[in-house]
């Protein structure tokens, strides 16, 4: 193997877009976190290299295309990460973070060697499909990080092939597309047409087809802007009517799913009374609704990812009950411990399914929701889809494939990007079911469950991995004697719960805290934060 390193993004001591050079002191740890690497953009170009590498060594292991995608989603501008899209369009396969996390935390000087040991245990084969997919959101920074990722794919000598500007969802799509070519038509426009297809054949399906009403889209100053533009473009002009806010400016900066979800405000500018609104964030991968009671006030009325996936999953096990085929499937419904408790009860009450609780992170939340035939998952900040086995697919069809049924599961599971969480896909999805039901956003708000009043709260920590939690992230296991604090809090205010967790996007640990009253639920989340705060 000959291998010639560009010294521009290798070093340790990344050399930015600018040509200045920011050191990174070697002890520095950098891991493959809940969704990739996740820094600010300068210290990231080493970062992308190597991941660019490992990306290409996967593809020439699997002899398939591999997907990388440029983004830090929710996370200010500044911000940049990187993250790997295995072949069938899901998250790198979890053995590999490790690979990864050790690729960037070698020193320079022991790279090549690390590379050689690597490339001799994996058995890399003829491998003629091997390609990487590129693509980046808006940040500034993307179009260096993505050379130096091209210059990593060099070194294991695999083609890389450079998407541009994408929505994460639209490169998952495009990597799944690529290896498995019946999954949809190819390319961007692709994506289009078959999400575009799928809304138009429900919509005709529809009961009632109402003239459409006002949608308030915030874009979150991202590449979901041009991207939605496009979607909503190629459908028929009388079936939606969207007003979209938030298409320039500084990215995520008081808008977006992420800031509507923790702050349960408005983003600027502050929406109208009685409009529905949604918000996407940075990378278009995640949906909220919310609604303003009074345009007076900032705080809105939140639909968040668990009320999302309550109303698909009513939908489904009603249409599957009407089909009658609802006992010949398995379906699963998968949160995160965010998810509010009102939404796990109503899952588990009304629809007759037990919730499943995993670790935060989509690989999580995919990876269990593939085990059953309709596997509903949604992070509560908005992130979520639905997965669908052959055997679904087979069903519903009626062993049919020449023309595709005339039947509104069909096609919503055609809607629906089944790879990843798609803000889009989602969107129209919503958009149809609300029609569907004939129902405002009030409506949804009300005729499902009501939140228990709950609290967010980010405390910014110098060194989050002190920070060590159970496997289903609801209780600290260090540092000891922390959560006996938590605990002793939520019994004397008589709360529901609470817990504290290290965020693996942001140099943060996250508290959450749930109780019938918001004035207790407040109360206990400062106090949790505070003796965070004093750990630090
Ligand atoms: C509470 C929360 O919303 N956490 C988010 C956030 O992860 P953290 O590890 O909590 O920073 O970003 C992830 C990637 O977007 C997303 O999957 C996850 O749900
Ligand atoms: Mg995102």
């Amino acid at each position: 193997m000959t291998m010639s390193i560009d010294e521009r993004f290798n070093r340790r001591s990344n050399i930015d877009h600018n040509g200045q050079s920011n050191p990174l002191d070697d002890t520095v740890k950098i891991s493959y976190g809940t969704a990739g690497f996740r820094e600010k953009a300068e210290v990231l170009p080493f970062v992308a290299l190597r991941v660019g590498y490992l990306a290409a060594l996967r593809s020439r292991v699997l002899n398939k295309a591999i997907g990388l995608m440029i983004t830090a989603s929710h996370n200010p501008q500044c911000d940049n990460g990187v993250k790997i899209v295995d072949p069938n369009g899901e998250m790198l396969a979890s053995e590999w973070e490790n690979h990864a996390t050790m690729l960037v935390s070698i020193p320079d000087d022991e790279l090549l060697r690390e590379m050689k040991k690597l490339e001799e245990t994996l058995q890399l084969g003829d491998a003629k499909e091997a390609r990487v997919i590129c693509a980046v959101d808006t940040r500034p920074s993307g179009q260096h990080l993505a050379d130096a990722a091209k210059a990593g794919a060099a070194l294991c000598n695999v083609d890389f092939e450079f998407l541009g500007l994408l929505t994460t969802p639209q490169l998952h799509y495009a990597v799944r597309v690529q290896n498995d070519p019946a999954f949809g038509p190819p390319g961007e426009d692709g994506y289009y047409t078959k999400i575009g297809t799928a809304f138009r054949q429900f919509y005709e399906l529809l009961p009632n087809k109402s003239s459409p009403t006002l949608l308030m889209l915030d874009c979150a100053n991202g590449v979901g802007a041009p991207k939605a533009r496009k979607l909503f473009d190629a459908l028929p002009k009388n079936l939606m009517e969207v007003d979209f806010k938030n298409e320039v400016g500084e990215l995520n900066h008081e808008c977006g799913a992420d800031f509507v979800k923790i702050c349960k405000q408005s983003p600027v500018p502050t929406c109208i009374e009685g409009v529905r609104c949604a918000s996407l964030d940075g990378d278009a991968d995640r949906l909220v609704y919310f609604y303003s009671k009074n345009s007076e006030s900032k705080n809105v009325i939140l639909l968040d990812g668990d009320k999302i996936a309550v109303l698909f999953a009513k939908f489904l096990i009603e249409e599957l009950k009407e089909a009658k085929v609802f006992d010949q499937l398995t379906i699963g419904i998968v949160q995160t411990a965010y998810a509010n408790g009102a939404s796990s009860a109503y899952i588990k009450n009304q629809l007759g399914v037990d919730p499943i609780f995993v670790p935060t992170g989509v690989k999580h939340l995919h990876h269990e929701a593939m085990k059953y035939d309709i596997g509903v998952y949604f992070e509560a900040n908005g992130h979520g889809t639905i997965c669908f086995s052959d055997h679904f697919k087979s069903l519903i069809s009626g062993g049919e494939t020449s023309s595709p049924p005339k039947n509104r599961l069909y096609w919503f599971s055609q809607l629906i990007n089944e790879v990843v969480g798609d803000a889009l896909a989602d969107l129209l999805a919503v958009e149809l079911l609300l029609k569907y039901y004939g129902w405002t956003v009030e409506d949804w708000a009300n005729k499902l469950y009501h939140d228990a009043p709950n609290i967010q709260i980010k405390v910014p920590v110098t060194d989050r991995s002190i920070f060590q939690t159970t496997w289903d992230e609801t209780r600290l296991i260090a540092p000891l004697g922390l959560q006996d604090k938590i605990d002793h809090l939520v019994n004397e205010l008589g709360a529901i719960r609470a817990f504290a967790r290290p965020s693996g996007t942001e140099k943060t640990v996250r508290v959450y805290a749930e109780a019938e009253d918001a004035e207790v639920a407040n109360k206990l989340g400062e106090k949790v934060a505070e003796i965070i705060r004093n750990f630090n």
